[in-house]
């Protein structure tokens, strides 16, 4: 069949966004990594199915697919672009929208500014809802990679993150020591992994080696996941702009019982095409 598409970024996290509700495509782990390849396909970091809600109280599902052709939980990034591209598309005209994932309900407000203000629901720190093996919740933890020893935060925004403070964003392990810890077996459902430098209690430098991508531009989750661990270490307050290599994102949360919030832009690349 011929699939309509939009490519859209968040940050320089990049998406395919596909319309389900006009088109009914069938889309197999082969056909994600197919369209998510940058040489052989359209190139994405995800692709994100817009489809009718399971809940009718909802305004619409959408689905987050990484481009290795895993399902995934959440997508902050992603829930942005999707607020913008339903918008676009005339599949509504609310500036409030409500949306299900496959873990919960999220409600997200366009701006008058054209930025978006996602309610990510309250960061999640017992373990076995990460999940993540340990024998109690804690602020830190320590996991040992090739017999050395590391501190982390660790949390679900619906999807599973480990965060290490490090001196300096620019020099840290991203690329060797991310790979390892997404692949640690404390984390049964692997895990996306956050390297966050402190400038102040209010700003951060954050790089994140994603769950099923590697390293991308910047990762909405995850600066949602770093400040949440921030925040319960003490280190930071409640209101925080996240310096990400593609950009930054402003993050909010008042603690336990407090709903977080992650405000940011989404962008239209352009539509297209394509035989699947
Ligand atoms: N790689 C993530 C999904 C995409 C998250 C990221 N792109 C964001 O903006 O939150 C995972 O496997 O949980």
């Amino acid at each position: 069949m011929r699939l309509r598409f939009t490519k859209m970024h968040g940050l320089g996290n990049d998406f395919i966004v596909i319309d389900a509700i006009s088109q009914r495509p069938n889309l197999s782990p082969e056909t994600i990594r197919s369209l998510s390849d940058r040489r052989f396909g359209i190139g994405c970091d995800q692709v994100l199915v817009v489809d009718y809600p399971t809940n009718p109280e909802v305004d619409f599902r959408y689905r987050i697919f990484n481009a290795d052709g895993s399902e995934v939980e959440n997508c902050g990034n992603g829930a942005r672009c999707f607020a913008k591209f339903v918008r676009e598309r005339k599949l509504t005209g609310k500036s409030s929208i409500s949306v299900e994932t496959s873990t919960g309900i999220m409600v997200l407000k366009v701006n008058d500014s054209g930025e978006i203000r996602v309610d990510m629901g309250e960061p999640e720190f017992t373990p076995a809802n990460i999940p993540f093996i340990a024998d109690a919740t804690a602020s830190s933890y320590a996991i040992e990679v090739d017999n050395q020893c590391y501190n982390i935060g660790a949390a679900s925004m619906g999807n599973p993150h480990a965060v290490l403070v490090v001196e300096d964003v620019e020099t840290a392990p991203v690329l060797t020591l991310g790979p390892k810890i997404e692949n640690h077996p404390a984390f049964p459902n692997r895990v996306n992994v956050g390297f966050m430098s402190v400038v102040s209690r209010t700003e951060v430098n954050l790089r994140v080696f994603e769950r099923g991508v590697g390293e991308t531009l910047a990762c909405g989750t995850g600066a949602c996941a770093a400040v949440a661990c921030g925040i319960q270490q003490g280190i930071l307050d409640s209101t925080v702009t996240v310096h990400l290599p593609g950009g930054d994102l402003t993050i909010h949360w008042e603690g336990p019982n407090h709903a977080l919030f992650m405000t940011g832009p989404a962008t239209s690349v352009f539509h297209g095409q394509v035989r699947i």
